[in-house]
């Protein structure tokens, strides 16, 4: 069995790690931390682990420990793995971080974006960010894995095939995009409050968000050039799932849009390319490690639209994580994952 240690268990990312472990045939969770609920019992926070964790008790993040399991997952706020993962990496254990602190290849791009210098810089040249649709040999073996942020992966499973075939134009991409509310974690917030968030709809982060460097940096690899994105961020009255609404100038209009799209993920096994015409929604990613994708090109125009929907949590999050895990040990990508229970 994998001993696994998971930093951040209160959260909601590390509970949906907690949630999908619990079936993971070669997984099993020895630590999971919190700094505020020292000594509680997972199933007793989170009735629905019962029968799964009932022995396992939150503890407080400690190196030592932690440095005795195989893989340590970070579902933590960033800065926290900055300040863990050397120590963990140097006792053999491989670090597999949720947060934003290796995604971007630039310390001071981070440094700018995050608002505070980057905590371990050195480790950069290591680190492999883990959207596997893109990087599966880099994740293969590696140690220091770099989840991508659940934005990030909706768009870029979206606009990678187009800017892959040299197809779109790179100057004026644009994502909008609708985030649930799990998005902003489960720290107390006046924005996240159910009488700020229910029956209303806002943008935010117009100016500049902090996915915006992390999208362009994937987007810029697949198109091989500089390329020029509009993102808008969304808050939406729905707990899980993003939807992303994404435009391209695609100018030449010989080729079959969604035999590329159903060619470029024919072997992805966590990617559904929708038949021609579909409208994925949200409530059909719940739960469950997929990102499905419908490609568009209304009145004929030269303007494509790309729909993508994941689960903030599990595709943009907890269940990529977990993906990556099962790459980088030589595991079946899919395992643990290959059921996509709907939430109650
Ligand atoms: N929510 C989402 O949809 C997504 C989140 N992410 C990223 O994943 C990470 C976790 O997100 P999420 O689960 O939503 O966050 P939450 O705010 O829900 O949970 C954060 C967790 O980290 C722990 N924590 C906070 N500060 C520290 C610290 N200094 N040292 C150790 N533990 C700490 C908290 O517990 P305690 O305070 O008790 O220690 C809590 O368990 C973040 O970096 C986030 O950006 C990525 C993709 C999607
Ligand atoms: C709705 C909401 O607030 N979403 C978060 C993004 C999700 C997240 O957790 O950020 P990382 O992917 O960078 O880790 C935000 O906009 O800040």
């Amino acid at each position: 069995m994998i001993k696994i240690g998971i930093v951040g268990g209160t959260g909601y990312t590390g509970v949906e790690l907690l949630r999908l472990l619990a079936v993971h045939p070669e997984a099993h969770v020895e630590i999971i931390t919190s700094r505020s609920e020292e000594g509680v019992r997972v199933a007793d926070m989170y009735p629905n682990l019962r029968g799964h964790y009932d022995e396992l008790a939150f503890s407080v993040p400690d190196t030592a420990t932690l440095g005795k399991c195989d893989v340590v997952f970070f579902a933590t706020p960033h800065g926290v793995a900055h300040a863990l993962a050397a120590e963990l990496l140097a006792t053999g254990t491989r670090v597999i971080d949720l947060s934003a602190d290796f995604r971007l290849r630039d310390a001071d791009v981070w440094a700018e974006w995050y608002g505070q210098p980057h905590g371990a810089p050195e480790l950069l040249g290591e680190a492999v960010y883990g959207l596997p649709e893109v990087n599966r040999e880099a994740i293969r073996d590696a140690r220091l894995i770099a989840v991508p942020g659940c934005y990030p992966t909706s768009v870029q499973l979206g606009l990678i095939p187009l800017l892959e075939a040299g197809l779109a134009r790179t100057d004026n991409l644009i994502a909008d995009c609708k985030s649930g509310v799990s998005g902003a974690g489960r720290g107390a917030k006046v924005s996240s409050l159910f009488g700020e968030t229910t029956e209303s709809m806002k943008a935010y982060g117009v100016a500049g968000h902090r996915h915006l460097p992390e999208i362009t940096q994937g987007l810029r690899r697949a198109a091989g050039s500089d390329v020029g994105l509009t993102f808008v961020p969304h808050l939406t009255p729905m707990i899980r799932g993003i939807h992303s609404t994404l435009y391209a100038h695609v100018p030449d209009h010989s080729v079959d849009l969604q035999q590329l799209f159903t060619e470029r993920y024919a072997n992805e096994p966590f990617v559904d390319v929708m038949p021609a015409g579909s409208h994925p929604e949200t409530r059909s990613v719940r739960g469950a490690n997929v990102c499905r994708l419908a490609v568009h090109r209304p009145q004929g125009g030269d303007l494509v639209v790309v729909l993508s929907v994941i689960d903030n949590l599990v595709k943009g999050a907890s269940g990529q994580a977990i993906q990556n895990m099962n790459i980088a040990l030589g595991l079946d990508e899919s395992m643990g994952l290959a059921h996509p229970a709907l939430m109650p």
